[in-house]
């Protein structure tokens, strides 16, 4: 089996994986305080829960958009499984071509996203990841990663707004049905929810009209993206899993030159 980690700013999502099969995911808070001790304990307490077995992992692949957790997390994956975990970055195939201005820029939630995609639906495609921040990626029919747009989450728009205004409530992000209310509630969640099905459906047009091609598929991911997406007929394809997914295929492209790399480390060891 193999063990995925998406490490975001918000939560860090972790699946296994039997063969191209998801049988678990989990999810837990991203905490730059916690120890590799606190992740290894909650990392074996997540396996006991499911009746999964630590030793049925025989490799470990994370991305991460949070470079000061990454310290004690892979030191956690090293005492608890004693594998040095693959991590999505410079040196590490993802078959994609990244045309961005300095690649290495990118967030690798956003290549781990284009590579699943494009591997699952083809291309051209669009695809949109409602976590902390909202993104936008746009790829070319030949599977090139072209760029995109960085919005403010759903969520951290919905906190400045309570956290700014003295009479304004926290609310929670449930459709009023209609953008003349008659309550502080409804006239925020209106404006949350059926302002942020503006800024996508804007973006989303305009992103397909500089891609100047027919037939962009539009796949949401993350959280938030069935809120959005019932509201919208410009996003085709909810797809929960696209990120987990995208880390178990760029394992799999990877996965030869590892286990050489492995064998040589091991024999020059004996040496
Ligand atoms: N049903 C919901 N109601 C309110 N907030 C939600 C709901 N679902 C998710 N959120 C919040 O929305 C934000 C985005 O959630 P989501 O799970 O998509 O991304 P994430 O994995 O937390 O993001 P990242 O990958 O950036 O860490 C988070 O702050 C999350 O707590
Ligand atoms: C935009 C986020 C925060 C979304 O998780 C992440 O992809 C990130 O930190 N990206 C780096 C900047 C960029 O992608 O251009
Ligand atoms: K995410």
């Amino acid at each position: 089996m193999i063990l995925v980690f998406d490490v975001g700013n918000t939560n860090i999502v972790l699946g296994l994986y039997k063969d191209n099969d998801l049988i678990e995911s989990w999810r837990i808070a991203t905490d730059k305080d916690k120890s590799s001790d606190e992740y290894g304990i909650l990392i074996h307490q997540l396996f006991q829960y499911s009746g999964r077995n630590l030793e049925d992992v025989e490799d470990v692949i994370m991305s991460s958009v949070v470079p000061n957790i990454m310290y004690s997390l892979e030191h956690s994956i090293r005492k608890v499984f004693n594998i040095e975990p693959l991590v999505v970055g410079p040196g590490v195939k993802t078959g994609m071509d990244i045309k961005y201005d300095n690649p290495k820029q990118v967030g690798a939630d956003r290549i781990v996203n284009a590579v699943s995609a494009f591997e699952k639906y083809g291309g051209p495609l669009i695809i949109v990841d409602f976590g902390t921040a909202t993104t936008f990626c746009a790829i070319s029919p030949k599977g090139e990663y072209l760029g995109g747009t960085i919005a403010p989450g759903i969520k951290i728009s919905s906190d400045a707004l309570f956290q700014r205004a003295a009479k304004l409530p926290r609310v929670e992000l449930v459709k009023p049905g209609k953008v003349i209310c008659k309550n502080t509630v409804n006239s925020m969640q209106a404006g949350i929810i059926y302002g942020y099905v503006g800024l996508v459906e804007y973006i989303i047009k305009k992103m397909t009209r500089e891609l100047k091609q027919q037939d962009v598929k539009v796949i949401a991911t993350g959280g938030l993206s069935t809120l959005i997406a019932s509201e919208t007929k410009h996003i085709h394809i909810v797809d929960k899993t696209l990120t987990l997914d995208g880390l178990k295929i760029i394992y799999t492209r990877n996965k030869e030159e590892r286990k050489e790399k492995i064998a040589t480390e091991i024999e020059l060891r004996e040496i």
